[in-house]
């Protein structure tokens, strides 16, 4: 039987998410554009079919997708967009594009952060840099490590969209052999959701660091689920069942997976690195780093009590100890 026309779609990102994503959507009838910021990452892929610098076991079927480093000529006739570099570097990786650039096209973040410059989440962003209306948008959400996907590990990916058919054809684009996906309508709560949990996962690593155990890190996470809920529901006020794996479900991956950058990260300024020498031990971006500063600008305005998120600022923003700060949390956990 005759095969239909692949999908024609462009991946934005050249870190350990973007690389699992394109094994994901390789499985699929896709075709793929991936652009990578570094030339000689793009090269190596061309010519050996890995990642050199992240996941690099991972198999890229070069017939189906092609590397490119000018971002125009990626995203140049692509139905879809999946934007996968860190929140503080997507303005970098999209210099040059205009709206014309994404006229037409679905837009769908996959990235879990803040953009720092605007306090904003990425996809209101993106639709006032770009003028991409909310229904051609989408994100990737859902407990999911990169490192796990690389492995083929049975994983569950929600796509978030105000739009249900937009949702819906996403979902369809990045189901696979080892990926089950949902589609859902609560875009905001899940991006906010997704944006706060690496702040808890800093959370968790810095008590690690300082040697806390299980029994507080559980009393942490349930104090934090608690957090999110009261921040979100200020923030975006809708009927949501936080229990689902996109919220409560990421939350306790980051929190208590090895694979996790925030926890990772934590860990390192619980056991008394400096900002600097904790970013420079890591060849990966913890979001939570930049994510935590924009939600505390944000909340001025909402007043929502928020002591774990609060620490974390103080932590890595004012020079606060972090056993200091941790004492303090102590008592307002409950
Ligand atoms: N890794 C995961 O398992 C995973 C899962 C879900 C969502 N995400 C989200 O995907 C996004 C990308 O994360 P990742 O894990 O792929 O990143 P990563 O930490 O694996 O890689 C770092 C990425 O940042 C880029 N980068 C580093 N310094 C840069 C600079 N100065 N300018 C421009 N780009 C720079 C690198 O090229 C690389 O693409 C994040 O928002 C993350 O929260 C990641
Ligand atoms: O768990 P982290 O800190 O690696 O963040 C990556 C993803 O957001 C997990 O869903």
């Amino acid at each position: 039987m005759k095969q239909s026309q692949p999908v024609r779609l462009t991946m934005v990102g050249g870190g350990s998410w973007a690389t699992a994503l394109v094994k994901i959507l390789s499985e699929n009838n896709v075709s793929i554009k991936w652009w990578l910021r570094k030339s000689s990452d793009a090269e190596h892929i061309k010519k050996f079919g890995h990642n050199p610098s992240y996941l690099s076991d991972v198999q890229i079927n070069t017939r189906k997708v092609k590397v490119c480093i000018k971002i125009r000529e990626a995203v140049r006739d692509s139905e879809f967009i999946i934007l996968a570099v860190p929140a503080a570097f997507i303005g970098d990786a999209l210099t040059g594009l205009k709206p014309e650039h994404f006229a037409g096209k679905w837009v769908i973040s996959a990235i879990k952060g803040m953009i720092p410059s605007a306090n904003q989440l990425v996809t209101d962003w993106v639709s006032n840099q770009y003028d991409v209306p909310p229904e051609r948008m989408a994100v990737i959400a859902g407990p999911c490590h990169a490192e796990e996907v690389a492995l083929e590990k049975q994983s569950y990916l929600t796509i978030a969209s105000p739009d249900s058919d937009s949702a819906k054809r996403v979902a369809d684009l990045l189901r696979c052999r080892f990926v089950q996906t949902t589609p859902v309508d609560d875009i905001y709560g899940i991006e906010y959701a997704a944006v706060m949990k690496n702040i808890i996962a800093l959370a968790c690593g810095i008590t690690r660091g300082l040697g806390y155990g299980d029994n507080f890190q559980a009393v942490l996470v349930s104090n934090a689920m608690q957090e999110i809920r009261r921040f979100v529901d200020a923030v975006y006020p809708k009927h949501r069942d936080l229990s689902g794996s996109a919220y409560l479900g990421d939350l306790l991956v980051t929190a208590y997976s090895p694979f996790s950058r925030n926890r990772t990260f934590g860990t390192l300024i619980g056991r008394g690195y400096t900002i600097q020498s904790a970013q420079a031990e890591m060849n990966m971006i913890a979001e939570g780093y930049y994510a935590v500063k924009s939600i505390h600008e944000i909340n001025k305005q909402f007043n929502v009590d928020m002591p774990i998120t609060r620490a974390v600022y103080c932590i890595l923003y004012e020079r606060a100890s972090p056993t200091a700060e941790m004492n303090k949390l102590k008592g307002e956990l409950m």
